[in-house]
């Protein structure tokens, strides 16, 4: 029997039940014979953080790269706002309200702080290419790249040469970039790897802020960060879901413990 859990939809407080924005059903994505994502199904709802975790090569950013379009799925279906994205490449995906971080630094280090941001607003535009035409149109991305920064609490550095910022920073920037295209739905891919005590602070207040706004999921590693903010967890195995549910039920899994949080979790 499938160990994957069939999307549902979260539990309704009162007569205002959480909007689901992001549902895959059954997706997978093969390489050659290797599953990376096998037959996974979940749900992301505004104004709740869904984690998923699992150890390396469980599959987590061969996921988050299916549902964001980057590459496409083998088998499965992606719906975004309620509408079929399995075959929509990414950038239209991303004008539907779908952003994404990256594990690696995506930032232009010789650009500032607020042209890195400004270049991400422009791009999610339906005609990215004629920015230099229209005063208005780049009018609108310089203010997505200022509301973007100040969101992200960079404001203070808009003027900084990207590269000369701090590791942390340059995640935060890279969290920006990706507001800056106004997204609804944000796939982030390990936002604190790398970072320190107190950058990881900055970072989890960040993500607390956006959340309500936003349906949010993280793939992280750090398990302590994880249990704080997440509203509900997934656990990959080999491609697998052997677990997904609240915090408190999945570090009571016994299957979890055994395959990813250790026996003293
Ligand atoms: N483009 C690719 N071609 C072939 N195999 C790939 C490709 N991308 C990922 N894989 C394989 O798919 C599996 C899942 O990789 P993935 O990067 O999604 O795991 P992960 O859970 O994100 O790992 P980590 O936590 O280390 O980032 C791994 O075995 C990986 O080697």
């Amino acid at each position: 029997m499938s160990a994957v859990l069939a999307p549902r939809p979260e539990a309704s407080s009162g007569d205002v039940a959480p909007k689901a924005l992001l549902v895959a059903s059954h997706v997978s994505r093969h390489f050659g014979g290797l599953k990376a994502v096998d037959d996974v199904s979940l749900t992301l709802t505004r104004g709740a953080v869904h984690a998923v975790i699992g150890t390396n090569g469980a599959g987590k950013s061969t996921l988050i790269n299916v549902l964001s379009g980057e590459i496409p799925v083998t088998s499965g279906r992606v719906e975004l706002m309620g509408s079929d994205v399995t075959r929509m490449s990414q950038p239209l995906r991303a004008r539907r309200g779908l952003g994404r971080s990256y594990q690696r630094n995506t930032i232009f280090p010789a650009f500032s702080v607020f042209e890195n941001c400004r270049l991400s607003a422009q791009a999610s535009k339906p005609r990215p290419w004629d920015w230099w035409s229209s005063a208005a149109r780049c009018e609108a991305s310089c203010e997505a790249a200022f509301a973007a920064l100040d969101k992200a609490g960079l404001a203070a550095l808009a003027e900084r040469t990207a590269g000369a910022l701090s590791h942390g920073q340059k995640r935060q920037l890279e969290i920006a970039m990706c507001l800056a295209t106004a997204p609804e739905v944000l796939l982030l891919d390990e936002p604190l790897a790398g970072m320190g005590a107190e950058e990881t602070e900055r970072m989890l207040a960040l993500l607390a802020e956006l959340k309500p706004g936003h349906a949010v999921m993280l793939v992280e590693h750090d398990m302590d960060a994880v249990f704080r903010v997440a509203d509900r967890i997934t656990v990959m195995v080999n491609g697998r879901v052997i677990a997904s549910d609240e915090p408190a039920a999945v570090r009571a899994n016994r299957e979890v413990q055994v395959a990813y949080l250790g026996e003293a979790a």
